[in-house]
Parts: structure tokens; sequence; C-alpha cells
């Protein structure tokens, strides 16, 4: 697991920012860490960074305990936390060139190609030779990825990537991100939008609150919720009959469409069985709930979606 917690907790002066979060990021994920604004996020991950010490609690990140084991595990992790301060007069190869300078860790005989090798992960190349204020949000951003990037990293921690960006920039971080998961880092990445961490993780990790309420896979987050069957039909009051005998629960019926909970039932069965019956089946779905849904069982409250 290359980011794993226990009982990790910030208690600042009145509030109790992050409650016993047990954090679990297995190797290879895009892992979705979503929450709305205050919920907790970013205190989490200066705390797997060590710019936050922990009120109480253990981090493991690379495997090895943080704390104690900083030095080797902070230079296989590249950071985006609140945005490096570039150089508004410099162009990017030359921000990035005194950031690397500045690293204790680089190779300074290697620094050219690596900034390079960087800016080109990013799609900058072609721009490397312009100031940083001439550049857009969504290059500025992947600036700052770009920077993350300058070492070979096996985990990737992004704390809200997209926040600021107008759509085209949005597009691209989101597809950076993409690409570096397929390269084989593992990429945690904090985000207020559903939609956003629907689209571009594989596994996610609820916050609400200072608690994490819900992670796993985002398969696993459909599969342990309710799925629901809708049947389009004229005959709505015998396909109700029917999906009752099979053992579907809370059914219901409009003029055109019946819906119910399929629970245990084999969705396979039930146009079989419709058939059967002889009752004209003009549509038949089953629905897994959005994320959306799932974040709404979990917490009793709606999600701001569009943020
Ligand atoms: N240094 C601090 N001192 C006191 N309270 C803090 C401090 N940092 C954060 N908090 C509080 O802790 C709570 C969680 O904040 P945090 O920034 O971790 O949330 P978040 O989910 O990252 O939200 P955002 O997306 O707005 O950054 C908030 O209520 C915030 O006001």
């Amino acid at each position: 697991m290359p980011v794993l917690t226990r009982g990790l907790t910030k208690q600042f002066r009145r509030q109790t920012a992050v409650k016993a979060v047990d954090l679990a990021v297995p190797a290879g994920a895009v892992y979705g860490f979503l929450g709305p604004n205050g919920s907790g996020k970013t205190t989490t991950i200066r705390m797997l960074l060590g710019l936050v010490r922990p009120t109480a609690g253990s981090i493991e990140m690379l495997g090895l305990p943080m704390p104690e084991r900083a030095g080797e595990t902070l230079r296989r992790i590249g950071a985006l936390v609140e945005g490096p301060a570039f150089h508004p007069y410099l162009s990017g190869r030359a921000n990035l060139a005194r950031l690397d300078a500045a690293d204790g860790h680089s190779d300074a005989r290697t620094s050219a190609h690596r900034i390079d090798a960087a800016l080109d992960r990013v799609g900058l190349l072609a721009a490397a030779t312009k100031r940083y204020r001439a550049y857009s949000l969504g290059m500025r951003q992947r600036l700052a990825i770009a920077n993350a990037l300058l070492m070979p990293r096996d985990l990737l921690i992004l704390d809200e990537p997209t926040n600021g960006l107008d759509p085209q920039g949005t597009r691209e971080v989101r597809h950076l991100v993409g690409d570096l998961a397929a390269d084989g880092a593992t990429v945690l990445v904090s985000s207020h939008l559903l939609a956003e961490v629907e689209q571009m993780c594989s596994h996610v990790g609820v916050m609400f609150e200072g608690e994490l309420v819900s992670q796993g896979s985002m398969a696993d987050l459909a599969a342990g919720t309710t799925k629901t069957v809708r049947v389009d039909t004229d005959r709505t009051a015998d396909a109700a009959r029917v999906l009752a005998e099979l053992g579907l629960t809370e059914v219901t019926s409009t003029p055109t469409r019946v819906s119910a909970v399929l629970g245990p039932v084999e969705a396979a069965k039930i146009v079989p069985e419709l058939v059967h019956a002889d009752v004209p089946v003009l549509g038949f779905s089953v629905q897994s709930p959005s994320l959306e849904d799932v974040f709404v069982s979990l917490t009793g409250e709606g999600f701001d979606v569009s943020g």
C-alpha cells in the first residue's frame, strides 16, 4: 500500500479537522480523495507529507513509517499541494531549473535532461521558453505538475489540481493524471467535484466532516449499494406483479414504467419471466447508483455537484 494510515487525527484548537482516518491507497490506483470544501482533505494530505503534525495515528508511505523515514520516502513522492512559487518573468524551463537546483536531492548533472523530460511529460516542451506570466491557468498547473515530476516518482499526491482551471485546463490536467497512472505511478488526487472523481479515478475515499465515510474501488462502491431495475411497458400492472413475484422490492409504477429494487434477484431472470407472462418489454435497464447517490446515502446530505 503506497499510502496507509491508521487512526490519523488532527485536532486544531477548537475543531477536530481529521477524525481517525484509515486511508488505504493501493499500488497503481488513481485514488480520488473526495469531499466538500472543509471536510479535511488538505489537512490529511499535509499530514501525509509531513507538513502538519498529526495529533494521533500513524502513517506509512511507500511501506515506510512517516515521519521517521521521510528522508527516504519523500524523494520518491511528487506533490502538488499549494502550487510552488513560480517567478512570473522567468520561462517555464528556467522556473523548473531554479526549483530543481533548490532540491537537495537532485543531481545538477542530469538537471537539464530531467527538466525537459518533465516539460515534455506535461506537454509544455514547445512553450518551455515562454515566460510563466504568459501561461494559461492550465499551463501553470501543468508546470506545477512538471515540478512534481522532476525526479522519478512512485507516488504522486495532487491536492485539488483542477481548482480554478477553466474547462480546457481541467481537461488537460485530467488527461495528464490518467497518463501518469498509465505509466505506473500511484496517484492520490483530492477533489470536491464528484463528476471529476467519477471520470478520473479507479478508487475513491469519501471525506465528510473530517471522517473517511467510505473507501474502495469504484466498482466495489457501486456493488455495495442498491441497484434498481426499470421496465418500460404498457402493461405496468402485470409487470409489477411479475417483479414482486420474483422477489424484487419497492415496486413502483408510472403509466409506462415499473421500477423496483433488484436485491439478490438475478437480473437475467427478469425479462424471460416478463415475456413468459405476456408482458411486452419496451425497455429494460439495471441501474447502479451514481457516486452522488452513494454520497447521499452515506452522509444524508446532498453534494454540491457543480462545485
Ligand atoms: N491551521 C489551521 N488552524 C485551524 N483550523 C484549521 C487549520 N487548517 C484547517 N483548519 C480547519 O480544518 C477543517 C478542514 O480543513 P481542510 O482544509 O483540511 O479541508 P479540505 O477538505 O481540504 O477543504 P478545502 O477543499 O477547502 O481545502 C476546516 O474547517 C478548516 O477551517
